[in-house]
C-alpha cells in the first residue's frame, strides 16, 4: 500500500485529514514518523500556493507522497484579514488563543459585534514522482464576540457556520464538521481524485 504523509504540524488539521483519507487504500501516516523537520517557508501570496509549497517542501523532506492544507479565516468588515496570514495574526509566536484575542481586539476596534465572515482551504497532493493532484474548500458563516465550545481548533469557538444556526464550529462533532467544512470539502475532492488514480 502507498504512503501517503499528512504533511502538517497542526494537531487539529492531522485529525481532521486522517478521518477523511481513512476509507482510502493508503498507508496515511503523520510527519511525526520523520523526526524533527524544519518548517517549510510560506511565503505563497495565496492559499493554493502555500499548500503546494508546503507539499512539495514535505515530499522532498521525507521522499514519501505527502498531502498538505493551507487554510485561514476571511473576515469581511477586516476586508479579507486575517486570510492567508490566520496562523500568525497575533504575531511571531501565536497560539489559538493569542490569534482569538487579536480577532476580537480587532472587531471590537471595528466597532461591530459581529461579521460576515468564511473559512477558506487548498490542499495539494504531491507524489513521490513529483505528479500534483489540488483541491479548494469554502464554508460561509459568521464571526460573533461570543465564543461557545471546545471541539475543533483556531477560530472555531468564535464561528458560527451558516449550516448550524445558533451553533459554533466548535460546538460540532468532528464529523458535522468535516461535511460543511471548508478542509471536509476540499478533502472530498481530493480523495475523489486520489481514487481515480487509483484505477
Ligand atoms: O502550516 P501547517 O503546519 O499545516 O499548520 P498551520 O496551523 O500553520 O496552518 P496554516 O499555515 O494553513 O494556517 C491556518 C490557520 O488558519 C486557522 N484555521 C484554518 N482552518 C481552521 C479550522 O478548520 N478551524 C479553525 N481555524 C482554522 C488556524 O488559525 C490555523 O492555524
Ligand atoms: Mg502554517
Amino acid at each position: 500500500m502507498q504512503k501517503i504523509v499528512i504533511a502538517t504540524k497542526n494537531p487539529g488539521k492531522v485529525r481532521e485529514m486522517a478521518a477523511a483519507l481513512s476509507a482510502l487504500p493508503f498507508d496515511v501516516v503523520s510527519l511525526a514518523e520523520f523526526g524533527e523537520l524544519p518548517d517549510a517557508i510560506e511565503d505563497g501570496k495565496t492559499f493554493a500556493e502555500n499548500a503546494l509549497i508546503k507539499a512539495a517542501y514535505y515530499q522532498q523532506q521525507t521522499g514519501c507522497a505527502c498531502i498538505a492544507d493551507d487554510s485561514g479565516l476571511e473576515i469581511a468588515v477586516l476586508d479579507g484579514a486575517p486570510g492567508i496570514h490566520s496562523a500568525r495574526f497575533a504575531g511571531f509566536h501565536a497560539d489559538d488563543a493569542t490569534n482569538n484575542a487579536k480577532m476580537v481586539e480587532e472587531l471590537q476596534r471595528a466597532g461591530v459585534s459581529e461579521s460576515a465572515a468564511d473559512y477558506r482551504c487548498a490542499i495539494a497532493f504531491v507524489d513521490e514522482d513529483g505528479a500534483v493532484l489540488t483541491a479548494e474548500g469554502r464554508c460561509d458563516g459568521q464571526i460573533k464576540l461570543t465564543p461557545r465550545g471546545t471541539n475543533g481548533f483556531g477560530y472555531d469557538p468564535y464561528f458560527y457556520p451558516q449550516e448550524y444556526p445558533g451553533r459554533t464550529m466548535a460546538e460540532l462533532t468532528l464529523a458535522e464538521k468535516q461535511q460543511i467544512s471548508h478542509r471536509g470539502k476540499a478533502l472530498k475532492v481530493l480523495a475523489q481524485k486520489l481514487e481515480a488514480g487509483q484505477e
